[in-house]
């Protein structure tokens, strides 16, 4: 399987990888085909072989150290994989192996397991790496060393009073994204009774190996990231996408209100929940105005007002008009506008760019009038400025006719202005009503 489009993991077969990994399989059959992953050696039995089979990659950890569940951390690696496709510069929606991207593994503990999977599965992408803990810190060098993998990396031992997003120790200009698991606990009695599932109705289903200096934090991951929002307050687009996974929804929740009053407007909310494994939450946000796609920024079972606005627009083709016709009107229709407009026959998808509210009446009212005084003008130069020509985008956009289901489907792709979103989508949406 091409790792650099892996998909996420929905379970894991164990008796397929019993079959693939000769170490597993004496663990898998010692235990008769039951596995009880509050057992360490268990645990660490099946991240080593998913490790191998799966990516290729050897893993030492210390036994006093987290081991990380891979399905987890993979489907985190997947989701940070589809937020940089789907926000790339270029517009295009695929994984461009061309494209070279730096990141930051904030914390990468003794596994560096998301430098690992991003560097294993983005050939093209450099990682930086820190962590305040000396043990993590070697052991992560070392799991680096024996995969390869050191020269493609940055690795950073810091300390706590040091910012969590140190550009200027790592000797970085600009990050494309940011990776974090935080310390999810505010002290080690918040930690003994989330890990032995006191006061909730399912206990966890894996024993954490994970000890406290990793797991603790002064105000646990809610705290942790609030001291990341305050630095990319700073950093702004230094960093393209800050990111984090949250052990609770709350605090998840927390970090969207925290950046929302902060009047930042460009978030997305994942989710990480492998077949019966614990739930976890992913908050990432941007002071860059590219949109990702609701699929990456929109998780279903959160209240609304945690959600970043709908990037998508979708109707129904009237049935009177057929699908030769609509694409038509499409195309024939973003030519008209003073926009830049590309438009694909094949795929019957185009992408436009807009400098402002160019459909509007004011707006084309305006240049008429200046049209006509140019022409009754005695001047030799009767070049027009139309809004196309403008570098500006205050918009950027996707449609795309689907003809398999009849369906007009507009994507949003860059910009601050909902306003001006809506009032796109409202035009295209009118102008098949009119036809
Ligand atoms: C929950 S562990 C995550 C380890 C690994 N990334 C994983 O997902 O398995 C949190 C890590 O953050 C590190 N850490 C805590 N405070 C930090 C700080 N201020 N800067 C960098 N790393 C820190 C801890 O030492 C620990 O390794």
């Amino acid at each position: 399987m091409d790792l650099a489009t892996r998909p996420p993991y929905g379970f894991v077969d164990f008796r397929a990888l019993a079959q693939q990994d000769e170490a597993f399989n004496t663990v898998w059959q010692a235990h008769q085909y039951k596995l009880d992953f509050q057992e360490p050696y268990i645990t660490k039995a099946v991240t080593k072989a998913l490790l191998k089979v799966d990516f290729g990659l050897h893993l030492e950890v210390p036994d006093d150290r987290l081991c990380p569940p891979i399905p987890n951390r993979w489907n985190y690696v997947s989701w940070i994989h589809a937020l940089l496709d789907s926000t790339n510069p270029d517009y295009s929606i695929r994984y461009d192996p061309e494209r070279q991207v730096v990141g930051l593994d904030i914390g990468t503990g003794a596994s560096a397991i998301y430098t690992m999977l991003c560097l294993k599965s983005r050939p093209n992408w450099t990682m930086c790496a820190t962590d305040v803990d000396k043990k993590s810190f070697e052991s992560a060098a070392r799991n680096l060393t024996i995969n390869n993998l050191i020269t493609r990396a940055k690795l950073l031992q810091t300390i706590d009073s040091q910012p969590l997003i140190p550009l200027q120790y790592l000797g970085v200009d600009v990050l494309d994204f940011t990776i974090c698991n935080p310390p999810f606990f505010s002290d080690e009695t918040d930690m003994r009774q989330s890990l032995s599932g006191e006061g909730k109705s399912v206990k966890p289903n894996a024993v954490c190996t994970g000890s406290a200096n990793e797991m603790v934090c002064r105000g646990g991951d809610l705290g942790f990231v609030t001291r990341m929002v305050e630095e990319s307050l700073v950093l702004r687009e230094r960093v393209t996408w800050y990111t984090s996974m949250f052990g609770k929804m709350s605090s998840a929740k927390a970090v969207v209100t925290l950046l929302k009053e902060k009047g930042i407007t460009n978030w997305a909310v994942g989710s990480i929940d492998v077949g019966g494994g614990t739930k976890r939450w992913i908050v990432a946000w941007s002071f860059t105005d590219y949109r990702p796609p609701n699929s990456v920024a929109r998780i279903e079972k959160i209240a609304n007002e945690y959600l970043p606005f709908p990037t998508e627009y979708r109707f129904a083709l009237p049935a009177t008009i057929d699908v030769k016709a609509a694409k038509q009107t499409i195309d024939q229709q973003a030519r008209r506008l003073h926009i830049r407009w590309t438009w694909d026959p094949q795929s019957a998808t185009g992408v436009g760019e807009a400098a402002g509210n160019v459909w509007s009446r004011v707006y084309r009212r305006e240049y008429e009038r200046r049209k006509r005084e140019l022409a009754a003008s005695e001047t030799e130069d009767t070049e027009m400025h139309d809004r196309s020509k403008e570098t500006k985008v205050a918009l950027a956009f996707r449609i795309t006719m689907v003809a398999s289901n009849r369906e007009v489907v507009i994507d949003w792709l860059r910009g601050n202005d909902q306003v001006l979103w809506e009032s796109f989508c409202g035009m295209v949406h009118r102008s098949f009503k009119k036809s």
